[in-house]
Formats: structure tokens, C-alpha cells, sequence
């Protein structure tokens, strides 16, 4: 059987308040493996950004790791020093972020930073490293990649810099690739291509992804696994379609009812959004119930 690229075992985040540690993450527990693309969905504060951060070591106080496993390729990170992790970061497992501006730096043209990156992590010449950025950015299919090379960032559209960001993340062949929101702060029609563009570098390279939204519908396109969050825990998992098919726990089904349909529109034209806590009944119960797994997992059972 083919080992998990990515284990968590168990993972606890408390952020320290004062004298007091309040639960962030409580046990969660998910694996992905090679080439896979897993997505975490859940409402805004469910804990998938926290969740995400953990894995990549970048958790800032008053957050930290308090138990838990974060196997990669086997080896728990959470043993690595600061200095092993920053060599396994970009390299190994890469990450993108919700707003490419504030991970870009918008002193640099983009061709320098996409350089930069063969340059530390695989001791390229700078020369080389050079030409190796402009590939990148035609890898990405960001059109006249020479002179886009000499962008700085702002001189860029959003789209066009999250391309940057995915050159970026993808320039040292990484096992793992950790999208959080990537297409969030892009225009609908963009956000379409941005997920299509990292649904298909990423399967032609063999490399797996996280992907973090609270859209399911960005999930349902581009995971063939789906973990579901909800307040510091994961509440269900299963097979994308399975899922989306026959949700059982009942966050799930809320989450999936709160979906705007097409053709479902108001007498103002627009879709009609549902507000989720009109579907689930009582949310103080929704952590009562315990995770649910795919039903093979149960024993096969129908
Ligand atoms: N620096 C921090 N200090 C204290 N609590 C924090 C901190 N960062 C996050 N949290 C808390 O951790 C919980 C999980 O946050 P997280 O950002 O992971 O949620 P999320 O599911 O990614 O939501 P979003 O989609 O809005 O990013 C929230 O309750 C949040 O308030």
C-alpha cells in the first residue's frame, strides 16, 4: 500500500491568552497522499488556515502546536528546527496564499523573486536561475513571459500576479502544494482559470495539493477528497462526490444547502443565498457528534 505523503495525526493548536490556552484545533486527523488533491472546507474561523499554517511551521504567536503528529514523507515536522523547516519550505512543500501582494515583495520584478528561488533552494547560477524564471512564467502561461519578467508586481493584473505566485510555488517540483484561498481575491472569471491552471500543473507534475476554501464549489472542482471543518475539528470526511452525493453529518448537509443554486432567484434577478443556520437546527450540538468517515472506512457497510 502506497504511504501518505502528508499524515496529521492528532493535531492540537492552542493560542495562549494571558494565563489561559484556548483550543484552536482539537485532534484533528487527515492524510494525503502522492498526487492527491484534498481540500478542507469549512466556514470562516473553522480552523483551515490555522490548520495550514501548522503544517508549513508558520504558526505566530499566541498560536502553537499543542500535541499531534505532522508526518511528512514520514518524518514529523514538528521534531525539524527552524532551519531544517525553512529548507523543506519552498522546496518540498510549497504554498500559496489568498493575496499575492503581501507575498510578493513590490521592490523586485517578478523575474528576480521567481529566480531567487532556484538560486537558494537548488544552488542554480544567477544567469540560469534567470532563464529558469522566464520558463517558469510561460509554464504558468502568463503571455510575453521575457518582458513580464520584468514586471514589477503592481504593474501586473491580480490574476496575472497569483500566476507569479504559482511559478513561486511550483519553480522546485514540490511534493506538496498548499493553496489557502487562492482564487478568493480574484474576479469570478479569473478565480475559473487561476483553479484550472493549478488543477492541471499539479496533476501533469504529480504533485499533491491542499486546498483550503469555504467554497465548495472550488473544492468540488478541483479535490478528489474532501475534509470538512467545523470549529477546531473535522467533522466529516469522504470522497468529493460521495460528499457532495450524501453528506451525513449534519454541518455538512448545512453547508451544502447553503449553496446558491442556479435557477434558484430572487425577484431581484440575483441567486438566492440560504443562511446556513436556517438548515442546521441547533450548532451547540454539531461537535457532539463524532467524525464521520467515509462508510468503506466503517466496514463497508451500505
Ligand atoms: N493569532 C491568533 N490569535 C488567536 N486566535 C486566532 C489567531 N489566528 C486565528 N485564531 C482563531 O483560530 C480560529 C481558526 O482560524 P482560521 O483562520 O484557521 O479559520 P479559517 O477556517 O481559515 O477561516 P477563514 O476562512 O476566515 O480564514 C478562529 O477562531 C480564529 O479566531
Amino acid at each position: 500500500m502506497t504511504a501518505p505523503l502528508l499524515d496529521v495525526r492528532g493535531l492540537k493548536v492552542a493560542a495562549r491568552l494571558g494565563d489561559r490556552a484556548h483550543p484552536i484545533l482539537k485532534e484533528v486527523s487527515f492524510q494525503i497522499m502522492p498526487g492527491e488533491a484534498y481540500g478542507l472546507v469549512g466556514e470562516s474561523g473553522s480552523g483551515k488556515s490555522v490548520t495550514s499554517l501548522a503544517v508549513m511551521g508558520l504558526l505566530k504567536k499566541p498560536l502553537r502546536v499543542a500535541g499531534g503528529e505532522i508526518l511528512f514523507k514520514g518524518q514529523d515536522l514538528l521534531q525539524l528546527s527552524k532551519r531544517e523547516m525553512r529548507r523543506l519550505r519552498g522546496n518540498r512543500v510549497a504554498m500559496i496564499f489568498q493575496e499575492p501582494m503581501t507575498a510578493l515583495n513590490p521592490l523586485s520584478t517578478v523575474g528576480r523573486q521567481i529566480a531567487e528561488m532556484f538560486v537558494l533552494h537548488q544552488g542554480k547560477g544567477w544567469d540560469e536561475a534567470q532563464r529558469l524564471a522566464v520558463d517558469a512564467l510561460a509554464s504558468v502561461r502568463v503571455p510575453n513571459p521575457d518582458r513580464r519578467a520584468r514586471n514589477f508586481p503592481h504593474q501586473m493584473s491580480g490574476g496575472l500576479r497569483q500566476r507569479v505566485m504559482i511559478a513561486m510555488a511550483l519553480a522546485c517540483n514540490p511534493d506538496l502544494l498548499i493553496a489557502d484561498e487562492p482564487t478568493t481575491a480574484l474576479d469570478v472569471t479569473v478565480q475559473a482559470e487561476v483553479l484550472r491552471l493549478i488543477k492541471e500543473l499539479c496533476a501533469e507534475r504529480g504533485t499533491a495539493v491542499l486546498f483550503i476554501s469555504h467554497d465548495l464549489g472550488v473544492i468540488a472542482s478541483t479535490c478528489q477528497r474532501v475534509g470538512v471543518m467545523y470549529s477546531g475539528c473535522l467533522v466529516e470526511e469522504n470522497e468529493t462526490q460521495a460528499l457532495f452525493g450524501d453528506p451525513r453529518h449534519e454541518y455538512t448537509r448545512g453547508l451544502l444547502g447553503a449553496l446558491p443554486r442556479l435557477g434558484s432567484r430572487s425577484q431581484h434577478g440575483r441567486q438566492r443565498l440560504v443562511d446556513i443556520d436556517s438548515i442546521i437546527s441547533d450548532r451547540s450540538k454539531l461537535t457532539e457528534t463524532r467524525f464521520i468517515a467515509p462508510r468503506a472506512a466503517e466496514g463497508g457497510q451500505p
